[in-house]
């Protein structure tokens, strides 16, 4: 049982609106055309038709994708797991071949991203608070109406095997709540469903139904697309964030980067051959859309890594920063949030190739073990990994001497991956903000205090959230006035391998020396395809 407890249970067979607690809606029956087929059904609404055997009567036997999707969804839910964490590990235990580890993906992401929308639409369709339902029915609910709304799943289909998969997996008495539910959903394309559940003019609550967004989200992300003065090609803010919103409900694409270290070209030009195409944004990187990257040659061996294209260009324009008072002696660098280690791995290879050494920071033990693996494709001498708070750092043995350059890759909100952690978006609230710039600011005041003179900082987030990024910076150099705010537009541009067009709405000239939004870069899947990463770069007094 879940421990989610069982609202709900054994009243399966009733409860469903239109069964029951609504009446059908007055025109369903005039709604269709002269082949006598019902009219605006959109691409999953075409033509539907339902199984003619009774629920009880249908098979017991579930399809093995949806199998892993319903147990990703319950796994998130239940044990507040990781969607991206457990879906590798179920989809190998059930053996799924590519096509439907594919589906069960699909699946389970967008049922995940979805929730809110798919809640909102399933509220019309019960005549119960959904708190009332059954959690796994709920989740099994949840992946019918993805199916039918969302993928290309015929409705008879996504009905019947919904109702299978609830009978294999919760049991035959939820099968006929679940059936009728799921007919209700069914009876209306998305177009239709999205102008009830919310009105396009309903501003950043309805924006936030349509888009699947929590609500304080939409406001935030409005902000920073206006914090970062909006861009000139889109005129309308308003079209910009629905289309940033989208875009967080995109799967996106698999980047790969070929760390520079023995073996790594040979990896990346294996996978270009594989069908990968090569990255348009950051060196020695490749998209990949041809399922597992796992199965690529020089994955397993951590010389090929999946990462972010806005990560690999933030931990390149700390490497590229120019550092003139180090020259002539070898670097020392820190990664002072290091965990799991992407962004570490790529800093130690550059690293190595210049005779420079880092020491990659951790607080969670386990966190740790991942960097060091991540770490292990990189000739050890050029690296050390230090278990610890980052706010000690300054106590540490490894921080004498400073360090040249340091990276404040910090604990955020995470709002600029939403596309790669679906569930994420529910589970953070606003109070998250309050502890996350607390503790930011204290790693990044510990950081300034192991700079070297002419040292660079980089400050680094997977959020657009103004609070993480340019507030927290402009609270940054008030603390330390000493500190040089360098132009990380500038330096992401010079690491890129295509025009960002950062600066696009930006007054003519160099940004004014205090001018945090100018000096500062920001990242968004909408424009870069990458996730909204932020950067800043700061350089310490001496050099
Ligand atoms: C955004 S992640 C870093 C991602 C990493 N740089 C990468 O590219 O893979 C932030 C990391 O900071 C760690 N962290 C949280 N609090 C910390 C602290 N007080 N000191 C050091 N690390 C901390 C978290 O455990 C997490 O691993």
């Amino acid at each position: 049982m879940s421990r989610e407890g069982q609202a709900g249970q054994g009243r399966g067979e009733r409860g469903a609106r239109g069964e029951r607690g609504r009446a059908p809606r007055p025109d369903a029956q005039d709604r269709r055309d002269a082949q006598g087929r019902t009219r605006n059904r959109g691409r999953s609404g075409a033509g539907r038709k339902y199984s003619a055997q009774a629920p009880s009567q249908r098979s017991r036997t579930a399809d093995p994708a949806r199998r892993v999707a319903f147990g990703v969804v319950r796994s998130v839910h239940a044990e507040d797991a990781y969607a991206n964490l457990v879906l590798p590990a179920r989809i190998r235990q059930a053996r799924l071949d590519r096509r439907d580890a594919g589906f069960a993906t699909e699946l389970a992401y967008g049922t995940l991203r979805g929730l809110g929308l798919y809640d909102a639409i399933l509220t019309r369709c019960v005549d119960r608070p959904l708190e009332q339902i059954d959690p796994p029915v709920l989740d099994a609910l949840r992946l019918g109406a993805h199916q039918v709304l969302g993928m290309r799943v015929p409705a008879h289909a996504a009905l019947d095997a919904t109702v299978s998969l609830v009978r294999a997996e919760i049991g035959a008495g939820a099968s006929g709540f679940v059936n009728a539910v799921l007919r209700r959903v069914a009876e209306r394309p998305l177009d239709e469903w999205l102008a009830d559940v919310a009105p396009a003019d309903g501003g950043d609550a309805a924006l936030a139904v349509r888009a699947s967004h929590p609500v304080w989200i939409v406001r935030a992300l409005r902000q920073a697309l206006a914090a970062h003065r909006g861009t000139r090609h889109t005129a309308d803010r308003d079209a910009e964030l629905a289309a940033l919103l989208e875009a967080d409900n995109a799967p996106p694409v698999v980047n790969l980067v070929a760390l520079p270290v023995a073996g790594g070209a040979e990896a990346l030009a294996a996978a270009l051959d594989d069908g990968a195409e090569p990255g348009p944004l950051a060196p020695d990187s490749a998209l990949h859309s041809g399922g597992d990257a796992g199965r690529l040659p020089g994955v397993r061996e951590g010389v090929l890594r999946v990462q972010d294209a806005g990560s690999q260009l933030t931990a390149r324009a700390l490497a590229q920063a120019p550092v003139p008072a180090a020259e002539g002696r070898a670097e020392r660098w820190l990664d002072l949030c290091a965990g799991p280690g992407g962004k570490a791995a790529l800093l130690a290879a550059l690293a190595a190739e210049r005779g420079a050494t880092l020491v990659a920071n951790e607080v969670a033990p386990h966190r740790g073990d991942l960097v060091r693996q991540a770490l292990a494709a990189v000739p050890a001498d050029a690296w050390t990994v230090r278990a610890g708070d980052g706010r000690t750092i300054a106590d540490a043995p490894e921080a004498a001497p400073a360090f040249d350059r340091v990276l404040v890759d910090a604990p955020c909100t995470g709002l600029g991956a939403l596309r790669r952690r679906p569930e994420s978006r529910w589970r953070r609230t606003p109070a998250d903000l309050a502890e996350l710039t607390g503790l930011q600011a204290e790693l990044l005041d510990a950081a300034v205090s192991v700079l070297a003179p002419g040292g660079v900082l980089a400050y680094v987030t997977c959020s657009p959230h103004v609070a993480e990024t340019v507030v927290q910076v402009q609270d940054l150099v008030r603390r330390h006035p000493e500190l040089e705010l360098l132009d990380a537009r500038t330096a992401l541009d010079t690491v890129a391998l295509d025009d960002l067009r950062l600066d696009e709405a930006e007054p003519a000239g160099a940004p004014e020396p205090a001018d945090v939004v100018a000096r500062t870069a920001q990242l968004w899947p909408h424009r870069h395809g990458t996730d909204a990463m932020f950067l800043a770069l700061l350089r310490a007094p001496g050099a």
